[in-house]
């Protein structure tokens, strides 16, 4: 082992991944606190958290800013990455689960696994992120550890290690047993300390690791071959541990666990109650010791090029601006000159901080394995790559889904205007999610689902303090067209006094696939060069509010085939009017229809309740892809439009008695059957 992979060896990039209220803020808190890091206790309640630094989050009290903070643990460097719990910020929570070796799941120990706590599961297991589980709040009443493992078992189909037990419960709740070293951690008016198991538990808590042990054995080859041909597990008195006669020792088992969890075969189960500071030390020792280092997850190496990924780019409070980049290979170093691979653009890097939760600490270089905050990056956005320039190199991009809602922002005066226009260009730096486009004067945002759209607009007045009226969401419908049309002429003619306006265009129209492409096809000078691009200029102002309903436009290639000019009243201005009447002339004459977001859903029934949910997401238009079992419940697929989805969530619960639970994301834009397209248009 070089230094470098030794002292990355001693690395943790992780996440905290819960539903909301299961206590994520509050456990992020005490790892901090107990670290070292933060100095005292903030409670949640009090608005005063470490992570949660934006106003409208405090009131919200939930978390939706991703941060890296560092802090230390055993020797090893923690970097804890602040995840987003709501749906709606999935983009944000896979932009984390990207640049994260490993993850702290939290379940409500009352609530246990919930619906949400299943999303985040999945979207984990997509991108192959280890985990241990964290059982919080076994001090509420109703808390029930058991029940939370055998939902961890059984709704997320993981394999749980149980490694500790609860000692006492709701109210009574003292600290845990570890099952590995047979050793009790109780927390007593604030004090931690290691004592034997008490005797009321020591059955319960032999017969539980001779659990853990065999659980080991059965996923881990190492082990299987080692302790299950020796020895009668069930028989076995497995505390007093002993290598030679079969049985595992501590630290056997700790890498048996490790190479289990690294693998994601199998997930360790701890529990406690951050709120009440008990199991937070235990719990910084598991992600020491079983989740992976930078090593575990690819070859690492200082002496490659560089090539790092920004994950985040947010503005502290005074508005300085911050790269978040997780470094792959080689080394940033501070004043370096580095390629923006995807932009091609040269960047400089300025300052590299280390965050911590209450300050920072600048750094001259950081290498590979490593997350860090670096200043001066003046153009580089999220899920953006740089590299040396000598060796250019695209890691792989994030897909940032089409918006799927949106809301007009109309602003109250002209200063706002311009707030608002500046604003929104700092805001989708920082979240590619966000969409923005202008519809007859209005700009208009799109997002990812209502509660996102309700945190921009809300920023935009608190942090951006732009004052404006802002529209009723609406589903993001697109327009295209389904037929070429040829030569269409327009000419542009205003004679005012003075000087006037003249352009004259002729334009043919074709549909795309998506997006939109301009052809010049203009030749002998027939319109100068100079006025093209406000030609196309023209097209795109049009794109942004197609001629049925105002929405967007997609799909569209525009060919400037020929046209006229003056040598007097020809203007820019002039040229990119006539573009723009020109291909809203085409685009009506091209059989422009209506699109709509459809979203894949998927939906979790028992089985009593399977007839009932295929038949209602059938009249929702929907269409039925797949329906399946797994651990234990229906999973039905479907292809459903967004505009049909309203008021869902309730819906399922009454037609499954509150036990159906679902997902949806984006899948496609397709076209609106024409009665449906008719009334959208007659309210548009
Ligand atoms: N009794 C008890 N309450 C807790 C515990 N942990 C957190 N809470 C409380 O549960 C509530 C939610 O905790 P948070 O830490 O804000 O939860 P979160 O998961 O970060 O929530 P979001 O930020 O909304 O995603 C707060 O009122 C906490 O004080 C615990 O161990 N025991």
């Amino acid at each position: 082992m070089t230094a470098t992979t030794l002292a990355l060896a001693k690395v943790r990039n992780i996440g905290i991944m819960a539903h909301i209220d299961a206590g994520k803020t509050t456990t992020a808190e005490r790892i901090l606190f107990f670290t070292g890091v933060s100095h005292r206790i903030g409670d949640v309640h009090d608005g005063d958290t470490a992570l949660d630094f934006l106003k409208q989050e405090r009131e919200r009290g939930i978390t939706i800013t991703s941060a890296a903070t560092t802090c230390r643990w055993a020797g090893h460097t923690i970097n804890l990455i602040d995840t987003p719990g709501h749906v709606d910020f999935t983009i944000e929570v896979e932009r984390c689960l990207r640049v994260l070796d490993g993850a702290v799941a939290v379940f409500d120990g009352v609530a246990g696994v919930e619906p949400q706590s299943e999303t985040v599961w999945r979207q984990a297991d997509r991108y192959g992120v280890p985990r241990v589980c964290f059982v919080n709040k076994l001090d509420r009443a109703g808390a029930d550890y058991h029940r939370c493992v055998d939902m961890i078992r059984e709704r997320l189909g993981a394999v749980p290690l149980v490694v500790q037990l609860p000692i006492g419960s709701e109210a009574g709740f003292e600290g845990v047993v570890d099952l590995v070293s047979m050793r009790a951690h109780v927390w007593t008016d604030g004090r931690h300390s290691v004592v034997d198991v008490p005797p009321g538990l020591a059955e319960e808590a032999r017969r539980w690791r001779r659990t853990l042990v065999e659980t080991v054995a059965e996923h881990d080859e190492d082990s299987m071959t080692r302790y299950l041909s020796s020895a009668d597990l069930s028989s076995a008195d497995l505390s007093s541990a002993d290598p030679d006669g079969g049985q595992p020792s501590e630290e056997e088992l700790h890498a048996a666990i490790r190479r289990l969890t690294v693998t994601s075969a199998a997930t360790p189960v701890l529990c406690g109650s951050a709120f009440k500071n008990k199991g937070v030390q235990p719990l910084l020792d598991a992600v020491v010791r079983y989740l992976p280092s930078p090593l575990d997850v690819q070859d690492v190496s200082d002496e490659e090029p560089l090539s790092a990924l920004a994950f985040k780019v947010m503005a502290d409070r005074h508005l300085a601006r911050f790269t978040f980049v997780r470094i792959y290979s080689g080394r940033l170093v501070s004043g370096a000159a580095v390629l923006n691979s995807v932009k091609e653009r040269k960047e400089r890097i300025g300052k590299i901080y280390r965050v911590h939760a209450d300050k920072r600490v600048e750094i001259e270089s950081a290498g590979a394995g490593d997350i860090v905050a670096v200043m001066g990056l003046k153009q580089t956005t999220t899920g953006e790559t740089l590299c040396d320039p000598a060796h250019p190199v695209v890691l792989e991009s994030m897909d940032f889904p089409a918006p799927v809602i949106e809301v007009a922002i109309e602003p109250r005066s002209r200063g706002d205007v311009e707030k608002l226009g500046a604003a929104v260009h700092r805001m989708s730096e920082e979240d590619p999610s966000l969409h923005v486009r202008q519809e007859n004067g209005q700009t208009v945002i799109g997002g990812m689902g209502e509660l996102h759209l309700e945190i921009l607009v809300d920023r935009l007045k608190e942090r951006f303090h732009v004052e404006a009226n802002v529209g009723r969401p609406r589903v993001a419908y697109r327009e295209t067209v389904r037929r070429a049309v040829e030569r269409v002429d327009l000419t542009h003619r205003k004679q005012t006094g003075g000087k006037g306006q003249y352009a004259k265009v002729r334009i043919s129209l074709e549909p795309i696939g998506a997006g939109y492409e301009f052809v010049n096809r203009v030749t002998g000078g027939r319109i100068p060069k100079e006025f093209i691009p406000s030609v196309d200029a023209g097209c795109q102002e049009a794109m942004q509010a197609g001629v049925l309903a105002g929405f967007e436009m997609t799909g569209v290639r525009v060919v400037l085939a020929d046209g006229d000019f003056h040598p007097v009243d020809s203007s820019e201005l002039a040229f990119k009017i006539a573009g723009s009447m020109a291909f809203k002339e085409a685009v009506r004459r091209a059989s422009p229809v209506l699109l709509e977001p459809v979203m894949t859903v998927e939906v979790t029934t028992p089985e009593e309740y399977l007839g009932a949910v295929i038949g209602d997401l059938n009249g929702r238009r929907g269409r039925v892809e797949g329906t399946g079992e797994r651990t234990g419940a229906w999973v039905v697929q479907a292809l459903v439009p967004l505009a049909e989805m309203f008021g869902y969530v309730g819906d399922l619960r009454g037609m499954t008695s509150g036990r159906g639970v679902f997902t949806m994301r984006f899948a496609e834009h397709a076209e609106v059957p024409a009665a449906v397209a008719k009334k959208i248009i007659a309210e548009g």
